[in-house]
């Protein structure tokens, strides 16, 4: 857990809370935190649930690795202890959008339980979604679109999740969408009925 450098900083309550966006929202806040290989298809799936709930009226964005990665976690690499900053930032973030009343999805490998399990911390009871994006490494590599498992298998790309880094499977996923047998339509319907059935797009 990363320490408070900053003494002499105090907590504002915000005056709008979190309850009464959520009520003209009308629906929740919380976090649909996709994790998975490289190519398992986090980030497809997680856009095509955004573009169905944004279809439906729901207030609702997408934190995706690379662009991440581009902004706020440019001087972030792929080091263990960058990954595990880089999650800690993005966990942070997802916070803020869902104290906002926002149903925000994060598109992330996040290779570490123990990152993972520290987002689901810092967010409140039900607010973090873990949905495992369930893909072979073969699948994976077949689709490989950006050419990085040709790149990792050659040696031109040190320390890739699969390949030659670790990637954890989670313990306690919320959801496992099967991403080796199943289309992205019929994923992104998996999440909205899990997020319909347990009680996500309503409030109170
Ligand atoms: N070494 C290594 N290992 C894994 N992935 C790599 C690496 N180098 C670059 N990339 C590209 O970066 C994307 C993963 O970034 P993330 O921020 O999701 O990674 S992590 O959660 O911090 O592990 C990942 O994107 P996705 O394919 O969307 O997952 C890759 O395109
Ligand atoms: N379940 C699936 N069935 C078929 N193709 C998929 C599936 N999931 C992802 N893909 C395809 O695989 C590629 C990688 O998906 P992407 O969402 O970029 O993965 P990730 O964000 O996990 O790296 C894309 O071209 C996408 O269309």
């Amino acid at each position: 857990m990363a320490e408070q450098k900053a003494t002499n900083v105090t907590w504002h309550e915000h005056h709008v809370s979190k309850e009464k966006r959520c009520q003209q929202n009308g629906h929740k806040g919380a976090v649909l935190w996709f994790t998975g290989l490289s190519g398992s298809g986090k980030s497809t799936i997680a856009n095509t649930v955004d573009h169905k709930l944004f279809e439906q009226g729901k207030h609702t964005f997408v934190l995706d690795g690379d662009n991440v990665r581009m902004g706020l976690n440019k001087n972030l690499g792929f080091s263990p202890e960058d990954r595990t900053e880089n999650i800690r930032r993005i966990g942070e973030v997802s916070k803020l959008y869902t104290d906002a009343g926002i149903l925000v999805m994060t598109a992330f490998i996040s290779p570490y339980r123990e990152d993972r399990d520290q987002v689901r911390e810092i967010l409140g009871d039900g607010e973090f979604i873990e949905i495992f994006v369930k893909a072979s490494l073969e699948t994976c590599e077949g689709r490989d679109p950006k050419g990085l498992y040709k790149k990792a298998r050659a040696g031109e790309i040190k320390g890739f999740t699969g390949i030659d880094a670790p990637y954890e499977e989670p313990e306690k996923a919320e959801l496992i969408l099967d991403s080796d047998g199943k289309g992205i339509d019929e994923l992104a319907d998996e999440v909205v009925a899990y997020l319909e059935s347990n009680g996500y797009l309503t409030y109170p």
